[in-house]
């Protein structure tokens, strides 16, 4: 590893090698009852490749959600155009999964049910059997399998949130899509569970991107960091290329210098932009 200072321009990068999802001159404004417009997100560029794990951080109501959710194909972008894998992003697909902060399980289905209702509506020409295999191995991915038959309410929400994973990730995704994913969990939890995601991510490398406010989750877990200016009118302020090679040792990494860099010059970015708010 590297021992130098950090430096940002030596990390500061647009865009990967490969373009997977691609977001160009990214416009979000909302109708306001006055008959103006609320500029969200105001010309935000960035690519991102098939196998990188990017992370998106910014002051709370900046427009981080708005942008998954365009990309999700859930909200409309106002102009500009988002593509995945050559292909116009224009509503939500299989092939884009997100994880909320809030599972969204169906109470009434077991844990094996909810994830192999998300598995019978996408993958419809499997047979039984594969299905079967499928909803056991994610099960299994996520440590899931002595709880397959409890319903919502009989487990955890650390639990709970595994399930929205094995069921996002059970239906092989393009790009997994994830908004404070381990927000809603207690500090303990969040750390196994980003352990886990990141233990998945590194067996089954794919396109992420997860919205954060935990700048050590986010060093910890992503190859850039986008860090998002204040809204209204937000864009990306900068991208912080994350130094450390996978798979990743959280306490190797805390004891580097290189760590403390980038995560100060992380928060002091954010600083900035908090400060410029008062
Ligand atoms: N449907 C909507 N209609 C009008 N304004 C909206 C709508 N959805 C979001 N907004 C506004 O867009 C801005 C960005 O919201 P968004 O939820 O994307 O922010 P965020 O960065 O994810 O916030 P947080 O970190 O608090 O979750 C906010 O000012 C919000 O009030």
């Amino acid at each position: 590893m590297k021992s130098t200072s950090f430096s940002k321009d030596a990390y500061d990068t647009t865009s990967p090698s490969r373009g997977f999802l691609e977001i160009e001159n990214l416009h979000k404004s909302y109708p306001t009852p006055d008959g103006n417009q609320f500029v969200v997100l105001d010309n935000v560029n960035l690519t991102v490749g098939e196998d990188e794990y990017i992370s998106v951080i910014g002051h709370s109501g900046c427009g981080k959600s708005t942008l998954l959710k365009i990309v999700a194909g859930l909200e409309k972008a106002t102009s500009g155009l988002v593509r995945l894998d050559g292909k116009e992003i224009r509503k939500p697909g299989a092939e884009r999964m997100m994880v909320f902060q809030h599972y969204s399980l169906l109470p009434w289905l077991t844990v094996r049910e909810n994830i192999r209702l998300a598995v019978d509506e996408v993958l419809k020409d499997a047979n039984r059997t594969d299905k079967i295999s499928i909803v056991n191995e994610h099960l299994a991915m996520v440590n899931l399998t002595a709880a397959a038959d409890k319903y919502p309410d009989e487990i955890s929400g650390g639990m709970k949130q595994r399930v929205g994973i094995a069921r996002a990730l059970a239906i092989r995704p393009k790009m997994l899509l994830m908004d404070e994913p381990f927000g809603a969990l207690d500090a303990l939890t969040r750390g196994k569970l980003q352990r886990q995601v990141l233990d998945i991510w590194e067996n089954h490398r794919q396109a992420v991107m997860m919205v954060t406010h935990d700048v050590d989750e986010a060093i910890y877990m992503s190859d850039r960091i986008v860090l998002m200016t204040n809204g209204p009118a937000a864009n990306i302020g900068e991208i912080l290329e994350v130094p450390f090679p996978h798979p990743r040792d959280r306490n190797a990494m805390r004891n580097s210098k290189e760590y403390y860099e980038l995560r100060n010059y992380a928060l002091n970015f954010l600083d900035r932009y908090f400060t410029q708010d008062e």
